[in-house]
């Protein structure tokens, strides 16, 4: 489809013989698009897969109507149109925040010095680090430091952003800015990015992708996702009979996902959080959406 940002064709993964990311078609168009599992399920891979940092084991991948998994010149191409935030970046502590940037910009091919400068002073704007351009890396603080890392992905205008746990360590207010950002990239691109965390999801996502032991286990809304749980979130005083889980909430009472309701409980708003946790015990086995009771 024309309107398809990135597409992964028949992609697998192995590392030494073993396969972590089974035969896999997926599509990205504009947007934002939240790819959530437990660890190890394989969605830094993925990710990784996309942002041309690895070759598949097979199968073909496009971005930007460049075959990434064609030729060099294919490869650069594509490298072009697309931005990468890894879950870890590793970031020369004597260097300063703006010369990191700017260093960056000139691997990107940004030729032209002052165009370079004002975009590296518009991204350390964007991560609230404008006031700390001049400071080494070594004097930044951890959450700073993954700051820095986000300004290098949201350089230039990609199509595809491709971010590995982005809000991992920022404060709520870094978190909310990083939401109206990714927000406005999304009008004229493709967001995809790596979570464990749920409310970024419902915030953010237009579609939410369950990547599960390296096969995808759910793909479409936040509100589907969310549909598929109601009926199945409860409070009330006491703990559902065999619930997949029950936790006393801040009011004092026990919500419950799952099992059979308690005397004198009544159905809860189901959050993403609730029916991952339902999507997922459907798959360990420990119980089934919709046969709950
Ligand atoms: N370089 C590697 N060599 C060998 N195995 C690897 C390598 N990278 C990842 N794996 C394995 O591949 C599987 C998927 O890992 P991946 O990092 O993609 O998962 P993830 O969903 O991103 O996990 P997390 O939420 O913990 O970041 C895991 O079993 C992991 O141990």
């Amino acid at each position: 489809m024309n309107s398809q940002i990135a597409v992964l064709d028949g992609v697998t993964k192995s590392y030494n013989g073993t396969e972590v990311l089974h035969p896999t078609d997926l599509g990205f168009g504009r947007g934002v698009i939240g790819l959530l599992g437990p660890n190890g399920a394989g969605k830094s891979t993925m990710l990784r897969l996309l942002a041309t940092a690895m070759p598949p084991s097979s199968g073909r991948i496009v971005v930007s109507g460049h075959l990434v998994t064609g030729g060099i010149a294919e490869r650069t191409a594509a490298r072009r149109r697309l931005s990468y935030l890894p879950q870890e970046v590793g970031i020369p502590r004597r260097m300063m925040s703006f010369g990191f940037l700017d260093y960056i910009a000139v691997l990107k091919e940004w030729k032209d010095r002052d165009t370079r400068h004002r975009e590296v002073i518009r991204v350390l704007g964007l991560v609230g680090l404008a006031d700390r351009r001049t400071k080494r890396v070594s004097a930044l603080s951890g959450g700073q430091r993954r700051r820095l890392a986000l300004a290098q992905a949201l350089m230039g205008d990609p199509d595809l952003v491709v971010l590995d746990e982005p809000t991992t360590g920022l404060d709520p207010e870094q978190r909310a800015s990083l939401r109206g950002i990714l927000s406005s990239y999304a009008n004229r691109g493709s967001v995809l990015l790596a979570t464990h965390q749920t409310e970024d999801v419902s915030a953010l996502c237009d579609r939410v992708i369950i990547l599960d032991e390296g096969r995808i286990r759910f793909d479409g809304t936040v509100a589907e996702l969310i549909r598929l749980a109601e009926g199945q979130v409860w409070v009330g005083a006491e703990a559902n009979t065999r619930a997949l889980s029950s936790w006393r909430t801040g009011t004092g009472e026990i919500r419950s996902l799952g099992g059979v309701p308690a005397p004198g409980s009544r159905p809860a708003d189901v959050a993403v959080e609730d029916a991952y946790l339902l999507v997922r015990s459907e798959i360990t086995g420990a119980t089934k959406i919709g046969e709950v009771r």
